[in-house]
């Protein structure tokens, strides 16, 4: 049975709407530019926060700074074995291999519900829009759900359990080099709405007309992201695209827009995006450091860029702002005044 969503129709279902102006577009609709050379972003050893005190404090710095200038890095000796990361790749490659209809029926095999499993973009309204992958979101507190399937659970457990540690941990570092107390990220996150995300990008035969996965910032305090082989992520700074080495030793990081705001922009949330690859398939998983709903989204330091929000109503003004153009807007909508700050 086939076990590849029906992108392609999907894309040419869009297609012909735009040619017969049926849609209004108002979408980005920019071609798949060229990007820069590909970048080393800095590697940060964490096995440093385990010795002394010179070396802890040296570590830490690293991270700010790291934080600070790139918003995205990666750090080794994190604590998470490269062979459990494989098993968790493993185990995600055969949630995919799974025919279509059983990841997509509302009650799909996981048992999961049906919004969980995502393919394509389901809010693109535009042909550019569509993201030329699958994914399945299941929220940190779900996990134990897939009581049927014991080696995913078992597996996406220890890494979760790992993951939402270390961001627990990266969080307070930031934090703490902002004033911020040090529970401040666990008190918000612990009860929070953290989710895990596996991602499969399967080869694309139109690869230079859609992305793998469209531009976007994350809804997040902190993400991590394990991209091991298959290169395809690029992210954007100073305005231009820069692709990012895979690495299977390694953990990347980056800052997302709820950190963004917490730090008054110190630490900046950077729109990144996957390539589509016509030859190859891609796999990532993504772990996303989220807090509750009523958790208040404030900046830490004065005067604020940003008006207050709950994270219930950035992720409501995001839903919004997409069921309309296709685009998510984000923090721009927040600003307490009109400034466009240069990216
Ligand atoms: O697959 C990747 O490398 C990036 C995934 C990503 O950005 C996301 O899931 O938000
Ligand atoms: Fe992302």
């Amino acid at each position: 049975m086939e076990i590849e969503p029906p992108l392609e129709e999907r894309y040419n279902e869009l297609k012909k709407e735009e040619l017969n102006g049926r849609r209004i577009i108002e979408a980005d609709e920019e071609a798949i530019e060229e990007c820069e050379e590909e970048i080393e972003l800095p590697v940060i050893d964490l096995g440093q926060l385990k010795k002394g005190n010179l070396e802890r404090e040296e570590c830490k710095k690293e991270i700010v700074e790291a934080a600070m200038n790139w918003g995205f890095f990666q750090v080794i000796n994190h604590g998470v074995a490269e062979k459990v990361l494989n098993a968790m790749i493993n185990e995600q490659k055969k949630v995919f291999n799974q025919p279509f209809v059983n990841k997509s029926l509302s009650g799909n095999f996981l048992n999961l519900p049906s919004t969980h499993y995502r393919w394509g973009n389901p809010v693109a309204i535009s042909s550019s829009q569509i993201s030329w992958s699958e994914a399945f979101h299941i929220p940190v507190l779900e996990v134990s759900t897939l009581n049927h399937h014991i080696t995913l659970r078992t597996t996406m457990e220890g890494v979760v359990k790992k993951l939402g540690s270390l961001a627990e941990k990266i969080s307070e570092i930031l934090g703490q080099s902002l004033g911020i107390k040090s529970n401040y990220f666990k008190e918000r996150c612990e009860k929070g709405k953290s989710s895990f995300r596996m991602n499969r990008y399967p080869p694309c035969p139109i690869a230079s007309q859609v992305y793998g996965l469209i531009p976007h910032t994350d809804t997040d305090y902190l993400t991590i992201l394990y991209q091991p082989h298959i290169s395809g992520l690029q992210l954007m700074k100073s305005a231009k695209w820069f692709p990012v080495k895979p690495n299977p030793q390694a953990l990347l990081l980056n800052i997302g827009d709820l950190f963004q705001v917490v730090s008054n922009d110190i630490f900046r949330s950077l729109k990144h995006r996957v390539v589509a690859s016509v030859g190859v398939e891609r796999y990532s998983f993504a772990y996303f450091y989220c807090p509750s709903d009523d958790v208040m989204i404030e900046s830490w330091l004065k005067p604020s860029i940003y008006k207050q929000f709950s994270y219930k109503e950035y992720r409501q003004q995001i839903e919004k702002d997409v069921e309309k153009t296709g685009n998510k807007v984000g923090l721009s909508r927040f600003f307490l005044h009109n400034i466009i700050l240069p990216h």
